[in-house]
């Protein structure tokens, strides 16, 4: 089970900051879609250079254009590129084409995918690497988590990698190892921590024991 670190909420010299304090803790840090909108893929650039043994995720969540937005992540040096799962089929397979003569990866974020288990069947047999559920800060402010979500992709996807993101925190991380994803996307659950290093530590050790 790999961890992501999210930045959302920060500029690239913050970012570097945060980045610094868990690297050690994280297999794959992630520019957030807020981060790549403000700073455009410099971010991804930068951050990729000062931290070059990390793999860095663009969190592009594109919608059209796809094979065009994943070529320009991967000319900014992106290891990992996401993808609507509500985008058209055309737009999932022409990331898929351009991410494999990249040499990247392309995850699919479920959010507001209202079927998760059909659209997840359908996205696992087009070849995408990673398939995440997602609940998005507008959803964590009424309550709602991935959890249950979580569960149900984790029965019909057979090729991907399966990812999950939203608010998840410390207290809440055993329930989500139990249900045994590939990558745990992780956020404000570190980044907004006094102790940041000691929160990754923690987690870090808990995703070990599985
Ligand atoms: O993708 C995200 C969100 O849509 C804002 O861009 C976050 O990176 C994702 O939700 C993880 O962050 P937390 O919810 O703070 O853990």
């Amino acid at each position: 089970m790999e961890l992501q670190l999210a930045l959302d909420l920060v500029n690239i010299p913050e970012a570097k900051e945060v980045i610094k304090e868990v690297e050690n803790q994280i297999d794959i840090v992630e520019i957030g879609t807020p981060i790549v909108k403000i700073e455009g893929l410099k971010a991804v650039r930068e951050i990729k250079e000062a931290f070059p043994n990390l793999q860095v995720l663009a969190d592009l969540k594109t919608m059209d254009a796809a094979g065009y937005e994943v070529l320009k992540a991967s000319e900014a040096k992106a290891d990992i590129v996401t993808i609507l799962g509500v985008a058209e089929d055309e737009s999932i397979k022409g990331a898929v084409e351009e991410a494999k003569k990249q040499g990247k990866k392309i995850l699919v974020d479920l959010i507001a995918v209202k079927d998760i288990e059909t659209r997840a069947k359908e996205l696992d047999a087009l070849d995408v690497d990673y398939i995440c559920v997602h609940t998005g800060y507008d959803l964590q402010a009424v309550g709602k988590n991935s959890l249950e979500d979580l569960l149900k992709i984790k029965q019909v996807v057979k090729n991907a990698k399966t990812a999950i993101a939203g608010g998840i925190k410390l207290e809440t991380l055993p329930e989500v190892i139990k249900a045994q994803p590939d990558l745990v996307i992780v956020g404000g659950g570190i980044a907004n921590q006094e102790d940041k290093q000691a929160v990754a530590t923690k987690m870090r050790e808990m995703i070990k024991q599985g």
